[in-house]
């Protein structure tokens, strides 16, 4: 379980962009953020992966609190942060981007165990081992992106904008994939800009305004709410395409 409790944060002399926000991500779960632009949202996952210090508040692994430790400590924690946009390094391999994400495991058999999970679990990346990264299709560079993530065994995956750039068809892939990846064991905080999508693959929604924690429930029941639909969601229900 994640625990983000009463969260403040901002950018150095800046008003605070979180305002005593509280999220929690239970186990096996896929939580969605959705809210304006600007809301926070990608802030939110940089607190909770150690990118950014909060100001008060805290956060906890486990009911173990990681609110102190960097990046690198966060990710032997557990949280694994896959960044918007494309991450992987275009000019190494497939399998050079892979064990990238396993640097810090010094147990080889582990390792071993862990790539054979993630080519299990993104076929793709088996399929195309020996290829350049750079020259995947955006969908494909995505799923070794997740597998890197993987690589560490993380509780929580933070993504921010799996589909950012990538078409319809690419994005119900991805969006499967996410799923694939909670079925697997692993928890998955969600930011994303195509928010109604994002929300029928969620199991838990939390809507963010003005640096808090708005509403938050079961990602169907939040979608189904008209009121929520029109102002955060693009449209009513049935308007949906
Ligand atoms: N590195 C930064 N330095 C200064 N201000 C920042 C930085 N990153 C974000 N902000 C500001 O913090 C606020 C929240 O940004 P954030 O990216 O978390 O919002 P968001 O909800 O993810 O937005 P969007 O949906 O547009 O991606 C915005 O006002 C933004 O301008």
């Amino acid at each position: 379980m994640l625990e983000l409790n009463g969260i403040e944060a901002g950018y150095g002399r800046a008003a605070l962009v979180l305002r005593g926000l509280t999220v929690k991500v239970p186990p096996r779960t896929i939580v969605c953020l959705v809210g304006p632009n600007g809301a926070g949202k990608s802030t939110v996952l940089r607190v909770a992966s150690g990118m950014l210090t909060p100001r008060a508040g805290e956060v906890l692994v486990d009911g173990v609190d990681v609110t102190r430790q960097g990046p690198q400590e966060r990710l032997a924690s557990g949280l694994a942060h896959v960044l918007q946009g494309h991450s992987v390094f275009p000019e190494m391999t497939v399998e050079e981007n892979i064990r990238l994400g396993a640097y810090s495991v010094k147990d080889r058999a582990l390792v071993a165990e862990r790539t054979a999970f993630v080519k299990d679990l993104f076929p793709v990346v088996g399929e195309r081992w020996t290829s350049l990264a750079g020259l995947l299709s955006g969908g494909q560079q995505k799923q070794v992106e997740f597998a890197r993530s993987l690589m560490v065994d993380p509780k929580v995956v933070l993504l921010d904008e799996p589909s950012m750039g990538l078409d319809p068809k690419t994005t119900a892939a991805v969006f499967e994939q996410i799923v694939t990846m909670r079925d697997a064991g692993t928890a998955v905080l969600l930011v994303e800009q195509n928010a109604r999508r994002a929300l029928e693959t969620a199991d838990i929604g939390c809507v963010l305004d003005l640096g808090r924690l708005h509403i938050t429930g079961p990602a169907a029941d939040l979608l189904a709410d008209p009121e929520l639909s029109a102002l955060y969601l693009g449209g009513r229900p049935h308007e949906r395409t």
